[in-house]
């Protein structure tokens, strides 16, 4: 089975705000970016992969985010991530209408692409799943099956009200890749330990030497 991922991308300058005692307001957009880029380019190099839509309202990120490969969509209802998720799955569904969807966080720069593909493999044997983030408390991945919403509810508790809603937890092991997201200093510790791509790594080796 090939996927389809919809990535949300806030815009750059608002976003990663929990990482403000890590990085100051001059790095934080370009660490963001580093995440999404990072994230992106791991989920194209996924076999189970068909393509990946990014929903961004922001330019820079757009411009290299499409350099990489994948598709922009516009994130046209501003109504934060749950509303650009939606729109995106029904932009993707609208050109593909038989193609799987799966939801993914941009926040995932230790993501491995085999990882990813057993997650997926996992998710396709339900209508509707999820992966819960490293935390337990949110959820980094949510996947539909084809003629079925994703209907995402992410945000605070987005695990619970994933489960609320129906969709099927995914309790694999070795996948951490894949449920480590960064919000917080101590996020990106654990995701630096884990091996992160080259963007995050070259951004992260900046900080260190400012001794951030
Ligand atoms: N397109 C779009 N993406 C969003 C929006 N809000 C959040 N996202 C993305 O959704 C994913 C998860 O968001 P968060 O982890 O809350 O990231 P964040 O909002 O940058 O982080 P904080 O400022 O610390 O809350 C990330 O990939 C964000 O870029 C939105 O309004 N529109
Ligand atoms: C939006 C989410 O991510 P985070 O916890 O990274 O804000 C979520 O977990 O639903």
């Amino acid at each position: 089975m090939q996927w389809t991922l919809v990535v949300p991308v806030k815009p750059l300058a608002r976003a990663k705000s929990r990482l403000s005692d890590t990085a100051d307001d001059g790095v934080r957009p370009g660490l963001a970016l580093a995440f999404a880029l990072d994230t992106v380019a791991a989920a194209l190099a996924c076999p189970a992969v068909a393509d990946v839509a990014v929903v961004t309202d922001d330019a820079r990120a757009g411009r290299e985010l499409a350099a990489l490969g994948a598709a922009v969509v516009r994130d046209e209802p501003r109504g934060g991530l749950n509303a650009a998720l939606a729109h995106g799955s029904a932009a993707v569904r609208a050109a593909r209408p038989g193609t799987p969807v799966a939801a993914l966080n941009a926040d995932l720069p230790a993501l491995r692409p085999a990882e990813l593909a057993r997650v997926l493999a996992a998710a396709g044997k339900f209508t509707r799943a999820f992966l819960p983030d490293a935390a337990g408390i949110g959820t980094t991945l949510l996947t539909a099956a084809p003629g079925t919403e994703l209907s995402p509810a992410f945000g605070p508790d987005s695990r619970l009200r994933h489960r609320a809603s129906g969709a099927v937890e995914l309790s694999l092991g070795a996948v951490d890749s894949v449920r480590q997201d960064v919000d917080t200093g101590g996020d990106l510790r654990t995701a630096l330990a884990l091996g992160v791509g080259p963007r995050t790594a070259a951004v992260a080796a900046r900080l260190l030497i400012a001794g951030q």
